[in-house]
């Protein structure tokens, strides 16, 4: 007799426990940065991972440099490719839920007027990087709050792909090139950090790098319409 296989319920809805919240909005309002160890359950982790190995190759786009012009493809600056998220998945659709739960949360304590979140997987293929940049010029984006949350498994430092979050520049200032901090991309891990304040840049990777890279946005637009994700 044919058994159906027995599959896990879907994770409806992880939670974000106050004290979780609290502790993001105090770094972020001292640091601007935050790296949380495994803050979403390992079924979503999980969940995540098969459905991004589960998009065909062709689905994911070579990355552009700024929103608005996807056609700007600049392989020296970057090389990954990056597929747009949507709901249509039931894990994609409780890890924005939980970013959601982040959102309301980060604009109560800190007073953000955080309006939306939009997010991406990305694919680093062996030898693929991202050279150093803001994710925000000043005045010129809706990009407030950067997250990245990691999902390759069992990452070791010999794959590389670290993230190198470099400390803010300030005008008129010599840029430095020793990282504030080094990001490992280790499963479940998340980073969040100011878009506008820190450049950063992704190390070159030696084995195949998942990665969840969303932004937190403010409706910045005039006249009423809210520019698309690209
Ligand atoms: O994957 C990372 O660690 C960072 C990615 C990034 O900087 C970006 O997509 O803008
Ligand atoms: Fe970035």
């Amino acid at each position: 007799m044919k058994t159906t296989p027995n599959l896990a319920p879907p994770p409806v809805r992880p939670r974000l426990d106050e004290p979780v919240l609290e502790s993001i909005a105090n770094a972020l309002r001292a640091d601007g940065v935050c790296v949380l160890r495994a803050p979403l359950p390992p079924a979503l982790l999980a969940g995540l991972l098969r459905h991004f190995r589960s998009i065909d190759d062709r689905s994911f786009k070579r990355a552009g440099i700024g929103r608005e012009d996807e056609h700007q493809l600049n392989r020296s600056i970057r090389s990954d490719r990056i597929f747009w998220l949507d709901r249509d998945n039931q894990y994609v659709s409780a890890y924005l839920n939980w970013m959601e739960e982040l959102r309301l949360g980060l604009n109560r304590h800190l007073i953000l007027g955080l309006f939306d979140y939009e997010c991406h997987y990305a694919y680093y293929d062996r030898g693929a990087f991202y050279k150093k940049h803001l994710d925000a010029f000043q005045g010129d984006t809706n990009r407030v709050l950067s997250t990245v949350l990691y999902l390759t498994p069992n990452w070791q430092a010999r794959d590389g792909g670290e993230l190198a979050i470099y400390p803010s520049v300030v005008h008129g200032e010599k840029e430095t090139h020793t990282p504030l901090l080094t990001v490992e991309p280790r499963f479940g891990q998340m980073v969040i950090f100011l878009s506008e304040e820190f450049p950063h840049e992704v190390l070159p990777v030696q084995r195949p790098r998942y990665s969840v890279t969303g932004w937190f946005r403010v409706n910045s637009s005039l006249g009423g319409t809210v520019d698309p994700a690209s």
